[in-house]
C-alpha cells in the first residue's frame, strides 16, 4: 500500500517537475537551450525519485515491528457475525503459539466454534493459574461507511492509526498477550511461577454461550485451577488507563398486548395498541429517570439501569405495506435491559409485572436473562478492588512499574464473558491498554494507533510478569 502511494507521489513530483522544466524550455528556448540535455535531466530527477521513494517505503517496511505486521495479519481475518471465520484465525494463532513455544489445545464445544488455549507453564504448578482471555469473533461493519474496507487493516503512514473492525474490540489484546510473552519468554529469558494461560474464544459478542459459557462448565477448565484473569476492556480518551470490576448484566424483555381488533375509524379503549404504547411510554418514563441521573453528572452511564427499545412489530401486513384501516389485535416490543450489579434484579422483575406489562392491560411478557446475575455464593458479579483482592494490588502496582496510570475502576456498561469467570468466583478485571484513544467499538472507522499498540505490549510485560511471579505470603 505504501509503495503504491510513495509511486504516486512521485509520479506527481515528476509531472511537476516536468511542467517546471517544460516552461523553462519555452523561456529558454530562444536561447536555444539543448532540449536533449533538458530531457536527461528530467529522467535523472523522476529516477531519482522513484529510487529515494521506495528506498523510503522499503526502509518503513523493514522498520514496521513484527508485532505491528502480525496485528495486522490478525485483524485481516473476517471473524464477524453472523458468519465468523474462525479456522483461519485460529490456524494464525497456533502458529505464533508454536513460534513462542507454548503448548496448545483446541477444544470444541459445539462444532465449528474452536476455543483456543495456549499455555506457558509455570515453575509452580501447584499454584492457581492466571488467564488471559480475548474472543475470536467481532460484531459486523458497515464497509461503504468505512474510510477503509473494515478487514484491510489499512495502516496510515502519516497517523500511525491502523483501521479495522476488532482493532480495539478485542484483537489487540491478543496479539498484545502474545507479543508480551513472546519478549518475557524468548527475549529476556522470564520463568514465570504461575501458568499463565491465554485464551480465544468464540463467540462473545452474541453471548458466549457456545464459547465461554460452555469452557467454565469443562473439566478442561476446572483443571487449569484458574486464580485470576484478565479480560479485556475499553479504550481511554485521556492518559489513564481504564479497569472494569464488572459488568452490567443484560436482559432482552419482550412485551407482548393483545385487545380487540377494530375499524381503524372507531374509538375504544383497551386496543393491544393503545396497551403497548401506554407500556412505551412508562418505560420511556423509567428510562429518562434513570438517564437525567447521568446527565446531572451523579452517576456514570454504566450505574444505572439502561432499557432501551430494539424493535417494535405491529400490524397487518398488505402486499403494499400494512392494512392502514384496521387496529391490530396483537403488538409488540423489544427491549435491551441493562443492569448495574448492584441492582436487585427481583425489584426490576416486579416493576415489568405490575407497570410495564400489566396483565391488567392484556399484556404479557418475557424476559430472557442472558447470563448470570449472581455468583455461585449469591453475590452481586463483582471483582473487589481493595485489601481483600490481593490480585488488585498487585495488577495496580504493575501498571505504575510500567510507567502507566489507571483511572479508577468501572463498571463495564455492556457485557463481557468475564461474567462466567465471576460467577465461579473468580476475580477478574476488564483491561485493554488504550489509552489517548477514541472509544470506537462497534462503530464506523474502529482504530487504534500502532504506538498505542505497542505500548500496550509494554504494559502487559509487566502486569503478566507480575502475575505470574505474585505469591501470596502463606505460600
Ligand atoms: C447478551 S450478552 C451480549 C454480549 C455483548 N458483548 C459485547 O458487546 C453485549 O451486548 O454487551
Ligand atoms: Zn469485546
Ligand atoms: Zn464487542
Amino acid at each position: 500500500m505504501f509503495s503504491l502511494e510513495a509511486l504516486f507521489y512521485s509520479n506527481k513530483l515528476y509531472l511537476d517537475n516536468n511542467k517546471l522544466f517544460q516552461s523553462t524550455l519555452v523561456v529558454n528556448s530562444s536561447m536555444a537551450t539543448d532540449h536533449r540535455l533538458l530531457q536527461i535531466i528530467t529522467n535523472t530527477i523522476f529516477f531519482f525519485f522513484i529510487f529515494s521513494s521506495s528506498a523510503r517505503a522499503h526502509e518503513q517496511q523493514q522498520e514496521e515491528p513484527e508485532a505491528i505486521t502480525r496485528f495486522k495479519q490478525y485483524l485481516r481475518f473476517n471473524t464477524a457475525h453472523p458468519n465468523p471465520n474462525y479456522t483461519a484465525p485460529v490456524s494464525f494463532l497456533l502458529h505464533q503459539a508454536q513460534s513462542i513455544g507454548l503448548q496448545s489445545k483446541t477444544l470444541e464445544f459445539v462444532p465449528g466454534k474452536p476455543v483456543l488455549l495456549l499455555t506457558w507453564a509455570g515453575s509452580n504448578p501447584a499454584l492457581p493459574s492466571v488467564l488471559f482471555n480475548s474472543h475470536l469473533d467481532s460484531v459486523p461493519a458497515e464497509p461503504e461507511k468505512w474510510f477503509h474496507p473494515p478487514f484491510s487493516a489499512f495502516h496510515s503512514s502519516e497517523t500511525g492509526q491502523i483501521f479495522a473492525r476488532g482493532a480495539q474490540d478485542d484483537k489487540c489484546i491478543a496479539i498484545q498477550y502474545l507479543e508480551a510473552i513472546r519478549n518475557l519468554k524468548l527475549v529476556k529469558k522470564f520463568q514465570p511461577v504461575r501458568t499463565v494461560h491465554v485464551l480465544c474464544v468464540p463467540d462473545e459478542e452474541i453471548g458466549g454461550f457456545d464459547g465461554m459459557a460452555k469452557f467454565v462448565a469443562s473439566d478442561e477448565f476446572r483443571e487449569l485451577n484458574v486464580g485470576f484473569v484478565m479480560d479485556e476492556g475499553q479504550a481511554s480518551t485521556n492518559d489513564e488507563f481504564r479497569v472494569f470490576y464488572a459488568d452490567r448484566s443484560p436482559w432482552h424483555l419482550i412485551i407482548r398486548a393483545k385487545g380487540a381488533p377494530g375499524h381503524g375509524a372507531k374509538m375504544f379503549d383497551n386496543g393491544a395498541m393503545e396497551n403497548l404504547m401506554k407500556s412505551v411510554e412508562i418505560i420511556t418514563k423509567f428510562r429518562e429517570t434513570q438517564f437525567d441521573v447521568v446527565k446531572a453528572g451523579q452517576a456514570a452511564n454504566s450505574q444505572v439501569i439502561s432499557v432501551n427499545p430494539v424493535y417494535l412489530k405491529a400490524g397487518i401486513p398488505s402486499p403494499t405495506g400494512f392494512v392502514m384501516n384496521m387496529q391490530p389485535s396483537e403488538a409488540e416490543a423489544g427491549f435491551d435491559i441493562r443492569m448495574p450489579p448492584t441492582v436487585d434484579p427481583d425489584l426490576v422483575r416486579r416493576r415489568i409485572a405490575e407497570e410495564w406489562a400489566p396483565e391488567m392491560r392484556n399484556m404479557t411478557y418475557e424476559i430472557t436473562e442472558k447470563g448470570p446475575l449472581r455468583d455461585y455464593k449469591g453475590h452481586p458479579l463483582m471483582t473487589a478492588t481493595d485489601d481483600s483482592n490481593p490480585w488488585w494490588s498487585v495488577f495496580k502496582q504493575a501498571i505504575s512499574a510500567a510507567g502507566g496510570k489507571l483511572a479508577k475502576p468501572e463498571i463495564l456498561s455492556s457485557t463481557t464473558d468475564a461474567r462466567f469467570m465471576r460467577q465461579l468466583g473468580i476475580p477478574t478485571f476488564g483491561f485493554s491498554p488504550m489509552s489517548n484513544t477514541p472509544i470506537l467499538l462497534h462503530d464506523h472507522n474502529e482504530f487504534l494507533k500502532d504506538s498505542v499498540f505497542l505500548r500496550g505490549i509494554e504494559v502487559y510485560d509487566s502486569v503478566i510478569s507480575s502475575l505470574s511471579s505474585f505469591v501470596e505470603p502463606s505460600h
